[in-house]
């Protein structure tokens, strides 16, 4: 696997690196001793999956408050997504920095979010599947939303959305 660095500190764009032969081809997409000797969130507990039939579909900007805070390996498993993550840490040199990547389940590359960035994205194609691996269970209570439109983190998305929830749509601007 290649790490890349993006605009935000501790956040990576994960490429793997296939084995290929006649049959097609093998890669590693997740090791905990590698990601453990970069720094990187090595306990991934849970994982999930969201299928997204509409092209324009927007889910996000969502994180876990602590003591429920999550890293996550998020990766397009069908389709393409415009990736975005925005650093909420107060004392990190990227605060309110944010960081795209497009995550083309043909090029099978994965986005590293540390715990305490926001994390949503914009479907490009239709029947977009998109799968996570986190390192915190699901919380309900401390589930937090900002908004993808925040003038406080003027993310560049390559168009406005076609379908949102109400609760990403209407949450609250992230600065007073
Ligand atoms: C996240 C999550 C949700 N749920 C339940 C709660 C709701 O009844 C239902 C849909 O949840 P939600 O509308 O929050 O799903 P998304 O809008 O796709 O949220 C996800 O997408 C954004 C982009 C993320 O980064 C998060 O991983 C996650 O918040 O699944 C669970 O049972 N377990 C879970 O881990």
């Amino acid at each position: 696997m290649r790490f890349a660095e993006t605009a935000i500190a501790g956040a990576y764009l994960v490429e793997p690196e296939p084995f290929t032969d006649e049959r097609g081809l093998f890669a590693r997409t997740f090791c905990a001793e590698t990601f453990a000797a970069r720094g990187l969130e090595a306990r991934l507990v849970q994982a999930s999956t969201s299928f997204n039939p509409t092209r324009g579909t927007l889910r996000g900007l969502h994180y876990q408050s602590a003591p429920h805070g999550e890293a996550k390996l998020v990766r397009a498993t069908a389709g393409r997504i415009f990736d975005v993550a925005v650093d909420l840490r107060p004392g990190s040199p990227s605060y309110l920095a944010h960081a795209s990547v497009e995550l083309d389940a043909s090029h099978r590359n994965a986005f590293y979010i540390p715990e305490g960035c926001a994390h949503g994205f914009l479907t490009l194609t239709e029947d977009c599947e998109v799968l996570y691996l986190v390192s915190a269970a699901h919380a309900p209570d401390c589930a937090r939303t900002v908004r993808w439109d925040d003038p406080a983190f003027a993310i560049d998305w390559p168009a406005a959305p076609t379908l949102i929830s109400p609760r990403d749509a209407s949450a609250e601007d992230f600065l007073p």
